[in-house]
């Protein structure tokens, strides 16, 4: 199959989200509201994921979606500000919001795995938009438990990694067996990307969460000099760095699980789309373990702890460090 309607409509939807999430953020309207497991969302999150569910909806009816929110709070009296502000927002991309409408196209992301299933990060790195930093718009199709699909907006993320203050906004784009691209969001042709195949770990960087709660910062610190990697890490928000290790900016991108959550699991739409970028890039992703992301299961990878992803070359050994360093 070539997926090529998919990946029409997962563009189209992926920027149009983007346009809300930065729209949001220009008007400065991000203040948090908090959800029952005490993690932020905002308009923006709420926005993205109606406008999202709504063009999936329409191009393939049939196709469920799992995303990560849902409008339960949103529909509490004492939210009709915000949900009069998540509608004005998704209005302005498409004509026909009304506030019943938004939330029914925002419950649109309740669907269950199955066979055939879209997953869904319409914010990821809420806590970068809110800083103002990274955040990504993630949406991927996943058959048969494989990723066919996978589409990224970073909207604050650097064309060139490293001119920080040049022009923002990269879209990274990937379809099982036709490789990965990345375009600037203002539009222009598409290019081919390739994970950095260099293996002289002294010139390599490694990328990590800003959030130490996010990933074990010092552990990741000890496997990246193992690995023999001496620059600092970047610390990026979101699936911007998955965008990183596929485009050569990085060659590892490391989340061990942190010590304060040992026993968290990761969710699919934290992982799906950036996996199939940096597979089609020529790079591997797998737990910390080894063992291959199972998109088969639940919301949760439960089957897989902690993520490693790197440029392929250097996979065995960082695995083979975290051996050595397990406690
Ligand atoms: N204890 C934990 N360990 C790992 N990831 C966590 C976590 N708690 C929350 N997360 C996830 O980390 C994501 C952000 O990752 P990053 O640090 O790479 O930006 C969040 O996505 P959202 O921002 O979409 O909620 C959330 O799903
Ligand atoms: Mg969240
Ligand atoms: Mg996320
Ligand atoms: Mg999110």
């Amino acid at each position: 199959m070539s997926y090529q309607q998919e990946k029409q409509v997962a563009i189209e939807a992926a920027l149009a989200a983007a346009k809300i999430c930065e729209q949001v953020r220009s008007e400065r309207v991000t203040q948090a509201m908090e959800k029952s497991d005490k993690s932020p969302v905002t308009v923006a999150d709420y926005g993205s994921q109606a406008v999202i569910c709504r063009l999936l909806a329409q191009g393939f009816p049939n196709d469920p979606v799992v995303g990560e929110e849902d409008a339960a709070d949103l529909v509490e009296p004492t939210m009709a500000n915000q949900l009069a502000q998540v509608t004005s927002y998704v209005q302005s991309v498409t004509n026909d919001a009304t506030p019943e409408a938004v939330v029914s196209w925002i419950n649109l992301g309740n669907g269950e795995i199955g066979p055939r299933y879209w997953t869904l990060d319409p914010i990821d790195g809420t806590k970068g938009f809110l800083r103002n930093d990274q955040y990504a718009v993630a949406l991927a199709l996943v058959e048969q438990g494989e990723v066919k699909v996978g589409v990224l907006a970073c909207p604050a993320l650097p064309v060139n990694l490293a001119q920080p203050d040049g022009e923002r906004g990269v879209l990274f784009v990937a379809v099982r067996g036709q490789g990965a691209t990345m375009v600037p969001i203002s539009g222009g042709e598409p290019e081919s990307i390739q994970v950095t195949d260099a293996d002289n770990t002294a010139e390599l960087r490694f990328v990590e969460s800003v959030e130490s709660g996010h990933g074990d910062h010092s552990r990741q610190d000890l496997v990246a000099k193992a690995v023999g990697i001496t620059a600092d890490s970047l610390r990026m928000d979101s699936q911007a760095k998955y965008g990183a290790v596929a485009s050569g900016q990085a060659a590892l991108y490391l989340r061990l699980p942190s010590s304060k959550y040992p026993n968290y699991r990761e969710k699919i739409w934290d992982h799906a789309a950036g996996t199939i970028v940096v597979e089609e890039a020529g790079g591997l992703v797998t737990d910390m373990h080894g063992k291959p992301l199972n998109f088969s299961i639940g919301s949760k990878l439960v089957e897989n702890q902690g993520v490693v992803v790197s440029n392929g070359v250097i996979h065995e050994t960082v695995l083979a460090a975290l051996r050595d360093t397990a406690n």
